[in-house]
């Protein structure tokens, strides 16, 4: 056997081991998790859900709206009233602007009574969601509310302005009525941070929501909020969309302004990476919430062509090829895929092909590299907000004294920064090297025409603080913000846990309407948000 053939067997057998330690710490955490999850007590209940006006879909209340079937103002009541009854028990919430909200929900219905008001068709061409509701994660700036991005030190920062989107939505007839939840800095998978505490799951308030927009995706499927603005540069749209059973879409890079969120991306490289998206209950929200968030820009995504789905070339991966330290897929979620695979074969007699692109492996590796950037400011710069640099090893000393401001994976993840690829090494060249070919992989392969199903996350929401041994899932997501392609997580039900399962649709740069489309497809065929709790 020559030399060659020694190494990578070798390499092979270390990393079969060390995928063996990892799962065994995986299983071992569980059972503490689980433990700890006991003693904490059974998951809370929520009230049912008893008001059928939380039930349509965002672009269904604004046609009620303008064609004065519904008065903004009982909407906007109806989405408070839900707040209050489930704020207590998921803390998705951070801050409300509910009497302003209320305000301005007046206006609207007056404006429509109006002799001034426009035709109800003006109306849906001029400001498609006149009078309807929406939240937004704390990270978007909204004009004079706070802006924490779950950071303790910026507990008293409130935004000036309205971020690009907030404005955009506004200037769609929207009405903005409160902030939700992120994980410290958004840089977590799981929400929660030390100034507004714990998110937990609608569907079992023992699991995570995902992060970093979970509240967002909390609020969204305990039926808190018709529509959601989240932002996404590793999987912060379509992990909470993922583990709260909603539709989640992270826009084709440069598509959506940026502008106004905070933490804002230090570099172009990570500016790339980052996008702002529509989180809602109903696939067919998506496309008009999008078209207003890309502004200027929607021309290029062609949202408003028809999509034929047995014209479209499909492509699916059941995982990553076998990571290093990530979690294998859960058998109801390959299930799951397989059953998508079924029905699109049968109802629109495509072909679905099976990938094996093997860069996948190294996905976790390529998003670390894309996300450094040169004279990157380091992570304890960023938890300081900006000024000056947080000490490390003091606050990890004040963590075990329950005195931190911080929270421990936050404290890690700076300390994990130490250890990663520097920016400007060979190592690192060669990584972005190695994204750049697989876009063009993928490019060469969806086209613009073709659809990549792969799973959101390889498990249901974990248990709370699960994802701590767990943390490189998140690369299922942070590999489409590597490459920039458009990617919809669209829900399939829930597993035999009753937490929600789905997968990710990817499409070819700028081929959002393809994703879209599917996620709006396979809504019919397999039904979409199911609620948390009993419609009364
Ligand atoms: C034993 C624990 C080891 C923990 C090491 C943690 C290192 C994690 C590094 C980066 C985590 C980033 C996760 C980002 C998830 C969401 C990002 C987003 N805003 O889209």
């Amino acid at each position: 056997m020559s030399t060659k053939h020694k190494n990578q067997n070798k390499m092979k057998t270390q990393r079969q081991v060390l995928n063996a330690i990892h799962r065994l710490i995986e299983f071992i955490a569980r059972l503490i998790y689980m433990f700890i999850a006991f003693l904490k007590g059974p998951a809370e209940s929520q009230p049912p859900i008893k008001d059928l006006i939380l039930l349509h879909s965002a672009t269904t209340l604004a046609f009620k709206i303008r064609n004065r079937q519904l008065m903004s103002e009982e909407i906007v009541q109806s989405y408070i009233d839900r707040i209050r009854e489930i704020q207590p028990v998921l803390n998705c919430m951070v801050e409300d602007r509910f009497e302003d909200a209320l305000k301005e929900a007046k206006m609207c219905d007056e404006f429509l009574k109006s002799q001034n008001a426009p035709s109800p068709q003006i109306l849906a061409e001029k400001k498609p969601f006149f009078g309807v509701p929406f939240t937004t994660k704390d990270c978007i700036g909204v004009a004079n509310m706070k802006q924490t991005a779950g950071l303790t030190v910026r507990k008293n920062i409130v935004s000036k302005y309205d971020a690009e989107v907030i404005r955009l939505m506004r200037d769609a007839g929207a009405i903005p009525l409160a902030t939700t939840n992120v994980s410290e800095l958004a840089m977590w998978w799981e929400t929660s941070n030390c100034l507004y505490g714990t998110t937990k799951n609608p569907y079992n308030t023992r699991h995570i929501v995902g992060g970093s927009s979970g509240g967002e995706g909390c609020i969204q499927a305990a039926a808190g909020s018709p529509l959601g603005i989240g932002s996404d540069i590793g999987g912060s749209i379509r992990i909470p969309s993922y583990f709260n059973g909603i539709f989640g879409h992270k826009p084709s890079t440069g598509i959506v302004s940026n502008d106004g969120q905070y933490p804002s991306a230090q570099s172009e490289d990570q500016k790339r990476l980052l996008a702002i998206g529509p989180m809602c209950r109903y696939a067919q929200d998506l496309s008009p919430i999008l078209k207003i968030l890309a502004d200027k820009n929607a021309d290029i995504l062609h949202l408003n062509e028809k999509v034929d789905i047995s014209k479209l070339k499909f492509y699916y991966m059941e995982d990553d090829g076998g990571q290093l330290l990530t979690s294998p897929v859960e058998l109801e979620i390959k299930e799951a895929m397989r059953k998508v695979i079924r029905y699109l074969e049968k109802a629109y007699k495509v072909k679905v092909t099976k990938l094996n692109i093997r860069k996948l492996k190294k996905s976790t590796a390529l998003w670390m590299a894309n996300m450094s950037c040169k004279d990157e400011k380091d992570f304890t710069y960023e938890l300081s907000n900006r000024n000056g640099h947080i000490n490390l090893w003091w606050e990890f000393l004040k963590w075990t004294m329950f005195m931190s401001n911080h929270t421990l994976i936050a404290l890690l993840t700076a300390t994990f920064e130490r250890f990663a690829v520097k920016h400007g090494s060979d190592q690192h060249t060669k990584l972005i090297q190695e994204s750049r070919e697989l876009y063009r992989e993928f490019q060469d392969i969806l086209g613009e025409d073709g659809v990549f199903l792969f799973p959101t996350h390889p498990t249901a929401a974990p248990l709370h603080h699960e994802p701590l041994v767990k943390a490189f899932n998140f690369s299922y997501t942070a590999i489409i913000n590597v490459l920039g392609l458009p990617a919809t997580a669209c829900p399939l039900g829930l597993n035999k846990q009753g937490l929600p399962i789905g997968i990710q649709i990817v499409g070819g740069l700028h081929q959002d309407r393809l994703t879209i489309a599917v996620a709006e497809e396979l809504e019919r065929g397999f039904g979409g948000w199911v609620p948390p709790v009993i419609v009364a």
